[in-house]
């Protein structure tokens, strides 16, 4: 029997699923988490969680072949007829997913620098499934598509014009999870999903996007998935004077001021002691709780802007591995958001329940999990 395979690299997890040619319920599920020397593999089956293959997790590339390798096991004479991969970074040419040629490989290629936490373990997951699988369609689905048609004014930076037209513009990124929480949204709360919504996906990556009427018009993330929110390892938004000082006064190179940015800021940065908000949660040090403050902060501000972008705001929605289990951090950034109109019923935020606002809130505020997964296999079932 035919199976379709999705793979999504995270820059701390690797994501996959077996779905079938027909439905919406996964065949498997699993997920590295916490990629480097403290990995956990976990796989579960329609009958519950079975034991991977032993393997290292240690970086993307050895999670990936552990990943393959524990696959091969389970799928045992399941043909794999079409694999969906997330791609990070589409850049300008699509608002949709696309089967994958060498043609399209290069092209992705060259996106590289502006996503390097994640656009080369995309195409290192495309390069393994091809030599895995090399009867599979192989189709890309880009994190930039839901945002390709934004409105100019959230499109450009403020540079010269030649500068928009090769391509330097304010793409956003993790589309397929908003793309996902939109349409689960719509079946839950059609209204609200006809209306003006700010979504937070927190995560070890974190972004929020302005979802009006179902379509994206504004993100926190720009060029890059170094803007915004303040993240686990990346700085979120940064002056870019900072940059320039970064250079000409302290004499480092490009690529010190790219791992600094993208692995040495944010949480970990800030704290000193973790990229992991579970362990800032948990820890008694000043630094830790001071990271958590920043982090709460621009969540607030990212709010206000997401809001501001759409005129108002009928619904705030929390998804990502921070917005969908910490209820500290949810309560904590809809504290001092009474002028918008939101308030938590602090009982329902305790239990992640779906609605976690107040019956008298003006503004719905929710939770909703994420699954790119499906967002993926739904697009490449489609190619098989
Ligand atoms: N119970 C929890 N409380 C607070 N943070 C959590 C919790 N569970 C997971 N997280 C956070 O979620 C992050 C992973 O989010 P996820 O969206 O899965 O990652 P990625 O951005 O790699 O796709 C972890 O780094 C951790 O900080
Ligand atoms: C775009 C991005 O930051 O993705 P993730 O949260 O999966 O790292
Ligand atoms: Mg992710």
């Amino acid at each position: 029997m035919s199976a379709i395979l999705t793979l999504n690299a995270g820059s701390s997890s690797l994501k996959f699923s077996v779905y079938q040619m027909e439905g919406d319920t996964p065949l498997v599920t699993g997920k590295v988490d916490s990629i480097g020397p403290n990995g956990v593999l976990s796989l579960k089956t329609a009958n519950g969680a079975i034991t991977p293959a032993d393997g290292s997790l240690v970086n993307h590339s050895d999670a990936l072949a552990t990943v393959l390798k524990s696959l091969k096991l389970t799928l045992e004479d399941r043909e794999i007829a079409v694999v969906g991969h997330r791609v990070v970074h589409g850049g300008l040419n699509y608002d949709k997913p696309a089967l994958i040629n060498e043609t399209l490989i290069e092209e992705l290629t060259a996106l590289e620098p502006f996503a390097p936490l994640h656009q080369p373990h995309n195409l290192a997951g495309i390069r393994a499934a091809q030599a895995a699988f090399p009867q599979a369609a192989q189709v890309a689905c880009f994190d930039t598509a839901f945002h390709r048609h934004h409105p100019y004014v959230n499109d450009t930076f403020a540079l010269p014009r030649s500068y928009y037209d090769k391509g330097v513009r304010r793409y956003g990124f993790h589309g397929l999870s908003y793309d996902y929480i939109s349409r689960k949204l719509a079946e839950v709360a059609p209204t609200l999903a006809a209306g003006r919504v700010a979504i937070a996906h927190l995560g070890n990556g974190a972004s929020m996007c302005a979802v009006h009427n179902g379509k994206s018009v504004a993100s926190t993330m720009g060029f890059s998935a170094l803007d915004g929110l303040p993240m686990g390892t990346r700085c979120g938004q940064l002056d870019a004077g900072v940059v320039l000082y970064l250079m000409q006064q302290e004499g480092m190179s490009a690529d010190e001021i790219e791992t600094m940015l993208y692995t040495r800021s944010g949480l970990l940065g800030l704290s000193g002691i973790s990229n992991d908000m579970r362990t800032l949660e948990r820890s008694d040090a000043p630094e830790a709780a001071q990271a958590i403050d920043y982090f709460i902060f621009r969540a607030q501000r990212e709010v206000g802007a997401m809001a501001a972008a759409m005129g108002g705001i009928d619904a705030l929605v929390f998804s990502g591995g921070i917005g969908e289990n910490s209820a500290t951090i949810r309560a904590r950034i809809c504290e001092r958001m009474a002028w918008m109109g939101i308030e938590i019923d602090h009982s329902r935020n305790d239990d992640n329940a779906q609605v976690i606002s107040s019956e008298m809130a003006r503004t719905t505020v929710m939770v909703i999990p994420t699954n790119e997964e499906l967002v993926i296999a739904r697009a490449a079932r489609a190619f098989a």
